[in-house]
């Protein structure tokens, strides 16, 4: 369950399956909460910000985002609410199709980047939006590159792939031109603050950067600012839009799953109002659909890796200082010991034989322990309240039939991105 491996002159110990993740991650949780000086993320993000720091520096950090991202509403909006006027604007822009067959990368991209904008700049941005557009083919660029070849070898070679002509060029290009949208971004919140009324994440970043500027240790300054926006931006965009993008393939693969959360869907929510986060405790079977989906699809494999700070010592052996260290969720996701059928698609691994939801220690998409995704609640939502409000609105299908949907993924290294297809929306009430 734990494996020693050297990439490069890199030393990498992988651990293996549920009880060894859990170990390391939950149970010794303090020991693996380090980061290590990843060359691709500290590249993008100059060495600072939420996912590459360490010790006190992440902590203030991390406290701030989880309280930021639970309390957010602030008086005006709560995020929920935001998820579901996005919903409402993709329903909207899908029907104005008129069903014609339409490849849904791009609506999708631009409804979950639209959340994240509303988090962290406190506006959404119409899908025709110059600057808009800029931003997502900077995000996407950069998750495409990362789980390429190449992308992989600037991880283990930084130096060299840093000489070498190539792709890496344009996407830390790209990455640049994000940052500086949201150094504008930035420079705006700072001419418009209320600090009575903070109106999104800058806002209250903001605010503690000028409560602390006495204090010559705090993390709360402009680089941290920048640099953890740009996370939030790379990690919570295309994970969550490809996981929808993913789920919309099963479902036309499985046209009685997707008929049977339809029942659902009209029984708890009915044709006239929104989704809600209450109605999931109401809908056992969407609910579990929706934890199959993240299991079958693994789109982390291997997490964000870990890094020893110090000597750990684990399961009597030592794990030495500055070792890259890889929870394969992978693994954990499709263990034998853990799921009844787990190389195949199947909702029953989360409901009971009452048809109750039941939940599964291994179901671990967002991975486990203190470092886990930050983003777990709000990508959650997302997922729910954006289903739903498409399941309600149409039925899907493609061109080819169920038959010719591959679930396998289109690339699968750091990221399992799932396959493209051109899919058809019917609308289910006029
Ligand atoms: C389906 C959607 C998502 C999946 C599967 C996912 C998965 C993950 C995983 C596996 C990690 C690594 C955890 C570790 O190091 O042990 C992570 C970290 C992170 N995620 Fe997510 N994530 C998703 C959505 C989001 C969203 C919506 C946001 C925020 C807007 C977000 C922000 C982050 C950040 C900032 C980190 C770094 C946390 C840290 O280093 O403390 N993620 N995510």
């Amino acid at each position: 369950p734990v494996l020693t491996v050297y990439l490069g002159p890199q030393r990498v110990v992988v651990l293996v399956g549920y009880e060894a993740v859990k170990e390391a991650l939950v149970d010794q949780g303090d020991d693996f909460t380090g980061r290590g000086p990843l060359p691709f993320l500290m590249r993008v993000t100059k060495g600072y910000g939420l996912a590459i720091s360490n010790g006190e520096r992440w902590r203030q950090l991390r406290r701030f985002t989880l309280m930021t991202l639970r309390d957010f509403g602030m008086g005006r909006k709560k995020m929920d609410e935001w998820i579901q006027e996005e919903g409402n604007n993709l329903v909207a822009r899908i029907k104005s199709n008129n069903g014609v067959p339409f490849d849904p990368i791009y609506y999708l991209s631009c409804s979950v980047s639209n959340v994240v904008c509303c988090l962290v700049f406190g506006e959404r941005f119409s899908y025709d939006d110059k600057d808009f557009l800029l931003l997502l083919q900077a995000i996407n660029n950069t998750l495409s590159f990362l789980s390429s070849v190449r992308g992989q070898l600037y991880n283990v070679f930084p130096r060299l792939m840093e000489w070498l002509p190539g792709q890496q060029h344009t996407a830390f290009a790209r990455v640049e031109k994000l940052r500086e949208f949201i150094m504008m971004k930035i420079k705006e919140h700072q001419d418009t603050l209320d600090p009575a009324s903070p109106r999104d994440y800058i806002d209250c970043f903001l605010n503690r950067l000028s409560q602390e500027k006495h204090n010559p240790t705090t993390e709360f300054h402009y680089d941290n600012l920048v640099s953890t926006v740009l996370n939030l931006f790379l990690a919570g965009t295309e994970t969550t839009s490809s996981t929808i993008r993913y789920a919309l393939s099963v479902l036309i693969k499985y046209p009685k799953i997707q008929e049977a959360m339809q029942q659902e869907i009209d029984g708890v929510v009915g044709q006239t109002r929104s989704p809600t986060m209450e109605d999931r405790k109401s809908m056992p079977f969407t609910d579990a659909v929706l934890h199959e989906i993240q299991r079958f699809m693994d789109i982390v494999p291997m997490s964000i890796p870990h890094y020893a700070l110090k000597d750990i010592i684990f399961r009597g052996f030592t794990i030495p200082k500055k070792t890259l260290i890889i929870p394969l969720l992978h693994s954990v996701l499709k263990e034998e010991k853990m799921w009844d059928t787990p190389w195949s698609f199947n909702p029953q691994h989360f409901l009971d034989e009452d048809g109750k939801f039941k939940n599964n220690p291994a179901s671990i998409p967002f991975s486990a322990g203190k470092r886990s995704c930050v983003g777990e609640s709000l990508a959650r939502m997302e997922l729910f309240l954006f289903l739903v409000s498409l399941l309600k609105a149409f039925t899907f299908s493609c061109t080819g039939g169920p038959d010719s949907i591959e679930l396998k993924p289109e690339y699968s290294s750091f990221a399992n991105l799932p396959r493209r297809y051109d899919i058809i929306a019917t609308p289910r009430w006029e």
